[in-house]
């Protein structure tokens, strides 16, 4: 899969305040891509400075393998804030004010609407719309130039949990005709119902990256006990090579095994040093568990 953007080493400073330090990643073509952490940790910056809208103190990105230019940002359609929609004109109308601006013919307003869920509501003026029926129109001018990608910074912000979801449905349904999506979230629990890939963020330092699925099974815990004293348990498990961490915890031992370790492993090879383990139970964290540990962790 080739890389839609690619950052290296990009560091932002206001005055004494680092917003970003030294970030690093890379985003697969294809994929819904998160920027996650909590507020002030420097996803508005990052997004700001690949959209040509704030300078970086230092750092390179490139997108679609290129430097930026205008024939590559005629490729990205961006929601960084929400758009001054008139009220008392249609949704149509104020796609078609949208579309002059951006020198977009307005032939690609009907597919637009369509795409967003308001071909219906077209005629209906923008005052009347729901929340998400406000945002899914932003997300349709964002869409009026057929990017390939669209990047989007907090996109269920100030949402009803009604319009969370329909702006989460269209989210994944645009990203299934086949555009990279990347969107900065402070909610977990977005990040993780509707990416593929996501980079954690802390103080403007790049905490984990990678595909939303490895990065929660990394953390996995395993509970081991029984067939031999602790300690023993112990001198073992720390020389397993899939184990990355080992430590008694109220008369167990607590593991956590390496992505993509199948626990069955850990009996293999206790049992191959003569200990039949008297239990092993495999807990999953939970994913807010999971995210504090990872935004706490000075280095992952
Ligand atoms: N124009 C600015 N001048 C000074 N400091 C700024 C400016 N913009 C951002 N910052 C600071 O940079 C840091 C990162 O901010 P940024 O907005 O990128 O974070 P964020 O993760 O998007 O958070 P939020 O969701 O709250 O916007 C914060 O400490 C913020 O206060």
């Amino acid at each position: 899969m080739a890389d839609i953007l690619d950052i290296q080493g990009l560091s932002k400073r206001y005055g004494a305040v680092q917003a970003l330090d030294q970030l690093t990643i890379k985003v697969p073509e294809g994929s819904i891509y998160g920027l996650l952490g909590p507020n002030g940790s420097g996803k508005t910056t990052t997004l700001g400075i690949v959209l040509d809208v704030i300078n970086a103190s230092a750092g390179t990105y490139q997108w679609f393998g290129q430097p930026t230019s205008k024939s590559t940002k005629r490729r990205i359609g961006a929601l960084l804030e929400t758009p001054n929609f008139y009220p008392y004109l249609t949704g149509e109308e104020n796609l078609r004010i949208t579309a002059d601006v951006k020198r977009v013919d307005h032939a690609r307003i009907p597919g637009v609407l369509q795409t967003v869920g308001l071909a219906h509501r077209r005629g209906d003026k923008f005052k009347g719309y729901s929340l998400g029926m406000k945002q899914r129109l932003a997300i349709g001018a964002a869409l009026l130039g057929d990017p390939e990608v669209l990047v989007l910074d907090e996109p269920t912000n100030g949402l009803d949990p009604e319009g969370i979801a329909e702006v989460r449905q269209l989210i994944i349904s645009i990203a299934a005709q086949g555009k990279t999506i990347i969107l900065a979230s402070h909610l977990l629990d977005e990040v993780e119902k509707v990416c593929t890939h996501m980079a954690v963020l802390r103080s403007g330092k790049l905490k984990a990256q990678g595909p939303v699925s490895s990065i929660m099974a990394a953390h996995d815990l395993v509970f081991i006990s029984g067939g031999a004293p602790l300690d023993t348990l112990l001198q073992i498990a720390r020389t397993l090579p899939f184990v990355t961490e080992a430590r008694p915890v109220n008369q167990q031992l607590q593991l956590t095994l390496r992505p993509e370790t199948d626990s069955s492993e850990l009996n293999r090879a206790f049992f191959s040093q003569g200990i039949a383990l008297g239990q092993l139970v495999v807990r999953k964290k939970s994913l807010e568990s999971q995210f504090l540990e990872i935004i706490k962790a000075d280095s992952v």
